[in-house]
C-alpha cells in the first residue's frame, strides 16, 4: 500500500472542511474529548467532506465508532491496540495504522500486521506531553529497515524545512498538527506541504 507523503492531522470535520479540498489527500481526524454522539457527527461530516474530495480519512482511536460508520481506515496507538478489538478491526475490513515509539513497541505494531507504522517523536513536539526524547532521523533509517515493505510514517515536530531529512532517511510519510493548525494562514502552510512533499509523491 502507497500513503500520501503529506498525512495531515486535525481535531475537527471543520478543519479537514477547510484544509481537505486544497489538495490534502490524507488526512486523520484525531479528536481526544468528545460524547459519542459529538464524535459521530464529526466523523460522519469528516468521511462525506473526505469522499468528496478524494481524499483518504483515518480515525484516530474511536475503532468502534469507525466501524459503525462505515470508515476504512483507522490509526491506534500502542494502549489503544491493547484495548481494541483486532479481530473485529479486521472482519469489518479497516485498515490499520499503529504508533511505536521504541523497539519493543515495534515489536508489538508489526506482530499485530498493521497497514503501516508510525514512528515519533522525531522531533520536540508542542502537541502534547510525551515520555520519549526525540527519536532524530538515524532511527527512521532503522525502523525503515524493520518495517519495509510496509509504509513508514514519520511524526513529531515536522515542519517544511525537515521534510528532505525525514524523507532521505526512509520514512515514506510524514504527519503533521500544529506547524499547519498553528500557523497564522494554515490554508497557505498547507498549500506548502503539498508542494514541498511533491518530489515524494
Ligand atoms: C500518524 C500518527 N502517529 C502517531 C499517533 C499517536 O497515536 P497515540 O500514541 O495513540 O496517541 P494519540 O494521538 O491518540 O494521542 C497518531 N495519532 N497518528
Ligand atoms: C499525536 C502525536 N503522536 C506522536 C507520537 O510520537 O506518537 S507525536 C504527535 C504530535 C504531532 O504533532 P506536531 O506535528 O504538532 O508535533
Ligand atoms: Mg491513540
Amino acid at each position: 500500500m502507497k500513503l500520501d507523503p503529506f498525512y495531515l492531522i486535525v481535531d475537527s470535520a471543520a478543519w479537514i472542511g477547510r484544509l481537505v479540498p486544497l489538495g490534502v489527500r490524507l488526512v486523520q481526524l484525531r479528536i481526544k474529548e468528545m460524547d459519542e454522539a459529538g464524535l459521530r457527527s464529526e466523523i460522519r461530516a469528516a468521511k462525506a467532506i473526505c469522499a468528496d474530495n478524494g481524499c483518504q480519512l483515518i480515525v484516530n482511536d474511536h475503532w468502534r465508532l469507525a466501524i459503525e460508520e462505515e470508515c476504512d481506515f483507522i490509526h491506534l496507538g500502542q494502549e489503544d491496540l491493547a484495548a481494541a478489538d483486532l479481530m473485529a478491526i479486521r472482519r469489518a475490513g479497516l485498515k490499520l495504522g499503529l504508533s511505536t515509539h521504541d523497539h519493543a513497541e515495534l515489536d508489538t505494531a508489526l506482530a499485530a500486521e498493521p497497514d503501516y507504522v508510525a514512528l515519533g517523536p522525531v522531533y520536540p513536539t508542542i502537541l502534547k506531553k510525551m515520555k520519549w526524547a526525540p527519536q532524530g532521523l538515524e532511527r527512521i533509517g532503522e525502523w525503515k529497515r524493520r518495517v519495509a515493505p510496509l509504509p513508514l510514517v514519520a511524526i513529531g515536530g515536522l515542519n517544511p524545512d525537515r521534510l528532505d531529512g525525514v524523507f532521505s532517511a526512509g520514512a515514506d510519510c510524514a504527519a503533521v498538527v500544529t506547524d499547519i493548525t498553528l500557523n497564522q494562514n494554515p490554508e497557505a502552510r498547507a498549500r506548502e506541504w503539498l508542494r514541498r512533499t511533491e518530489p515524494w509523491r
